[in-house]
């Protein structure tokens, strides 16, 4: 099987023009051969007529010189008077001149009466009595007879008188000279052959063959008919016959053969034959180039386009093909190359789709991926530095979800802009989805990537201006070193990651990885685990903690703090599960467990004459539980507590997850007449203006402020935000009370409600109970007027009685 087409274009031409002339090879020969024995036949043909005619004229020739002679009278008279010696003379004499060969005088009994050439031999009976018998009847005979070996043509005549009184014979020799001019003249060999009766074989009577006469006599047939037309010899021997039998008896024959070699009748079509297989072969020779070079002239294209299509299997889109033509190959190469050009862009835009963020135009998550792995594949072999950076923008989704997807966009492509500014072009920054950004720098010290963070967080300060509105978006980053925090990309980016997660938790700005957050996270893994059995194992606890009136000078509420006694490690704080329970949205059975036990404890105070507002930590998540109004309803009606005694304390972040979801759960609980009050108020980056909106009664300071008081910036905050909580309506608490002087303060600026250690720690319900019989706050207050100098604010403050 040919497999190239140039071959296969090649072999095809080829084998065609062969077949073609081997077929006009064949048939010419055959034509030739053909022709060639036509030509020998009607040659034969044309030369059996002038042989005939030959004979036939000297036959005429003899009868006429018989005639002559058997009128003669002398000769009449010498037969008629039985003068031997005279008839021989005259016979002699007439024969000489006619150039008879042989003449007889032959008696009415067919005895031969004189013969000049055997003489000796009168009186025998003549050896051709069916002659004297024609000439008899006819008045002359003629035959071709062997006497004494030799052919001759013999005529016999009347010797008139007036009736015949005998019969004169005249033979004339057919010898080689004869058969020589019937060749001259019929241009065929002429042989005259005898099958003798004795020996059963041809004899040569004459021929114009020579020696070679012999050959013909051993092939010729026995018995020829009256004329045989017959081949002898092989190959360029062959010979072409034509038998004319002049007599046969028996086994007895006299033949002349003319015949003509085919090899000589076909010289001359050989001629042309050799002719047409020169052209043939110079015809083949010029089809084989002509074959050769049209095949490469269709094939060498086609390997270009051929090498072309590989290289743009093989991706290489940027060699353009080179084949210029104005045939369909040109075509072709031309739509290889709109194709080319089709699939290297359609590759582009492929490969940005892939590798590239939509939205910032940022590498994404996988191309950073890719890169990570190149960079350590580089960093093992080459001993270079690597370090990977992620961060988690602040407040992202609040943005997001209040303002719109929009706006939204807007803050994550001026981040990816101010990053793009920060950073070198050899640094890789990708965005990895949603408000998280991943940054690789190479060949950097950690000190460099210290100040790379510090860089980004400082540009990140700078508000968002959309539509000449400033948005607030901080960041928090992690940062994981190679080969330190991880030698593969997973272990990286995962240990970036609990940075990042630290340094959200701590508010920190950036972390950089420590092997402690692992074990941390490892242990908050378990804790997570071990929480599902914390509540059928009754192993949680709600301790409660007075929130005290300022004015009133006595407990007026609580807030519940849930405790967690696990029986191997001991107490657990809920900073430790709390965040994780949220993550995982286990909150949601803590939360309506707490709730549970609030405000059956609440009811059950209620009840014993001691009405205490209690306080309920509900997470970002449980906002988004739409059943959370009526689990509340239900644990009220069961507990029998009225809703004004439950207060619900919701961070600023939590209902910046969903806020317009928030709203509405916020907005049903107020209407039921639950209290509702925003805790760590300050932490958060919400305005006041904006927690006028929501339908909340409370303000609870975040316990960083409260600690800071000796700021005066601090305090100046703490002092503005009591203020404006209170124009807004708000009941305003301070968390984390731990002193007197923080207390006097606080009531100096008029805060409502006080919390924090000073007045007591979280207790459990019953020890609570026993605090309060004790506890100063359990009574009335004692208002006094204090002086400014007795607060470290020196402005006129409340000072409690006990305190
Ligand atoms: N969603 C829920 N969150 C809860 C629940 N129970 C607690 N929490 C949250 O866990 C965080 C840690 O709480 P905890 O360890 O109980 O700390 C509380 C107080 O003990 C502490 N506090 C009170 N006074 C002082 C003080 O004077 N100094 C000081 N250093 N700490 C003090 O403050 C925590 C109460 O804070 P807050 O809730 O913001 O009023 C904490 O965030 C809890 O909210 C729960 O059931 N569900």
């Amino acid at each position: 099987m040919i497999r190239r087409l140039r071959t296969r274009i090649i072999v095809f031409v080829v084998a065609l023009l062969a077949v073609v002339q081997v077929v006009a090879y064949v048939v010419v020969s055959s034509a030739n051969s053909t022709n060639a024995r036509e030509k020998i036949d009607s040659e034969l043909a044309v030369g059996e007529r002038v042989f005939a005619r030959l004979l036939d004229q000297n036959r005429e020739r003899l009868a006429q010189a018989a005639r002559v002679m058997a009128a003669d009278y002398a000769l009449r008279g010498a037969i008629a008077s039985g003068d031997q010696d005279t008839v021989v003379s005259a016979l002699t004499n007439h024969g000489g001149r006619i150039k008879a060969d042989m003449t007889l005088l032959v008696s009415l009994d067919h005895r031969v009466v004189a013969d000049t050439i055997a003489s000796n031999e009168r009186g025998r009976l003549f050896e051709f009595p069916q002659l004297v018998d024609q000439a008899a009847r006819e008045g002359g005979a003629s035959s071709i007879e062997v006497v004494n070996g030799r052919a001759y043509q013999l005529v016999v005549v009347p010797v008139l008188a007036p009736t015949p009184m005998a019969w004169i014979a005249v033979g004339f020799v057919i010898d080689d000279n004869v058969v020589s001019e019937l060749q001259q003249l019929t241009s065929l060999q002429v042989s005259f052959l005898e099958r003798r009766d004795a020996d059963h074989q041809w004899g040569v009577l004459a021929s114009t063959l020579g020696p070679s006469a012999v050959d013909l006599a051993h092939q010729l047939p026995a018995l020829p008919g009256a004329t045989l037309v017959h081949s002898i010899g092989v190959g360029e021997n062959e010979q072409q016959l034509r038998v004319i039998t002049f007599d046969r008896h028996g086994d007895r024959a006299l033949v002349a053969v003319l015949q003509r070699s085919v090899a000589t009748a076909v010289a001359a079509f050989d001629r042309l034959q050799q002719t047409l297989a020169a052209l043939g072969i110079v015809s083949m020779l010029l089809s084989i180039g002509g074959a050769v070079a049209i095949a490469m002239n269709i094939t060498r294209p086609i390997t270009q386009l051929t090498k072309a299509a590989a290289r743009i299997h093989d991706g290489d889109y940027s060699n353009p093909v080179s084949v210029t033509r104005a045939d369909e190959i040109g075509a072709l190469a031309k739509t290889l190359n709109h194709m080319r050009e089709g699939i290297a862009e359609r590759q582009q835009e492929i490969l940005r789709l892939a590798y590239r963020d939509q939205l910032t135009d940022l590498p994404n998550r996988a191309l950073f991926h890719d890169r990570l792995e190149h960079a350590i594949l580089n960093a093992h072999r080459t001993g270079a530095t690597l370090s990977v950076l992620m961060m988690d923008l602040d407040r992202f989704k609040y943005v997001n979800d209040s303002l719109g997807h929009g706006v939204g966009d807007h803050v994550l492509r001026e981040v990816a802009n101010r990053l793009s500014a920060l950073l070198r072009q050899v640094d890789t920054i990708a965005r990895l989805g949603g408000d998280e950004f991943a940054i690789l720098l190479e060949n950097v010290d950690e000190r460099y990537v210290t100040k790379v963070a510090l860089k980004i967080l400082q540009a990140l300060e700078h508000p968002i201006r959309y539509e000449d509105q400033p948005l607030d978006v901080g960041g928090s980053i992690g940062i994981a070193h190679f080969p330190e925090h991880g030698e593969n990309s997973s272990k990286l980016l995962r240990n970036a990651d609990i940075a990042m997660y630290v340094a959200k938790r701590n508010k920190g700005g950036y972390a950089v990885y420590d092997a402690s957050y692992d074990t941390h996270q490892q242990e908050h893994l378990s804790l997570l685990s071990e929480i599902r059995q914390a509540v059928e194992g009754h192993q949680l606890r709600v301790y409660y903690q007075p929130k005290v009136g300022l004015l009133s000078g006595v407990v007026e509420g609580v807030e519940a703090l849930l405790r967690w006694e696990h029986p191997r490690r001991g107490f657990v704080s809920p900073g430790d599960f709390i965040p994780f329970a949220e993550h995982t949205g286990y909150i949601k059975v803590l939360t309506r467990w707490v709730l549970e036990q609030a405000i059956r404890q609440c009811g059950q105070w209620r009840s014993n004459g001691m009405p205490l507002q209690v306080s309920v930590n509900i997470s970002a998540r449980d906002l988004l539980n739409r059943e959370l109004p009526d689990l509340i309803v239900q644990l009220l009606d069961r507990y029998g507590t009225p809703a004004s005694l439950l207060c619900l304390e919701i961070t600023e972040s939590g209902f910046m997850e969903d806020p317009a979801h928030s709203q509405r759960v916020l907005e049903r609980l107020h209407e039921l007449g639950v209290v509702l009050s925003i805790d760590d108020y300050g932490t958060g980056y919400s305005s006041l203006s904006y927690v006028a909106r929501l339908p909340v009664d409370e303000l609870k300071i975040d316990r960083s402020f409260v600690k800071q008081m000796s700021d005066s910036t601090t305090a100046t905050i703490v002092r503005s935000t009591i203020e404006l909580g209170h124009s807004l309506g708000l009941k305003v608490v301070a968390e984390g009370v731990e002193d007197e002087a923080d207390l006097r303060t606080l009531r100096v600026y008029g805060c409502d409600q006080a919390q924090g250690y000073f007045m007591s720690r979280p207790l459990p319900a019953k020890e609570l109970e026993e605090w309060l019989k004790h506890s100063p706050w359990s009574r009335p207050a004692r208002v006094r007027e204090v002086s400014l100098e007795e607060t470290s604010s020196k402005v006129t403050v409340l000072k409690l009685r006990g305190a």
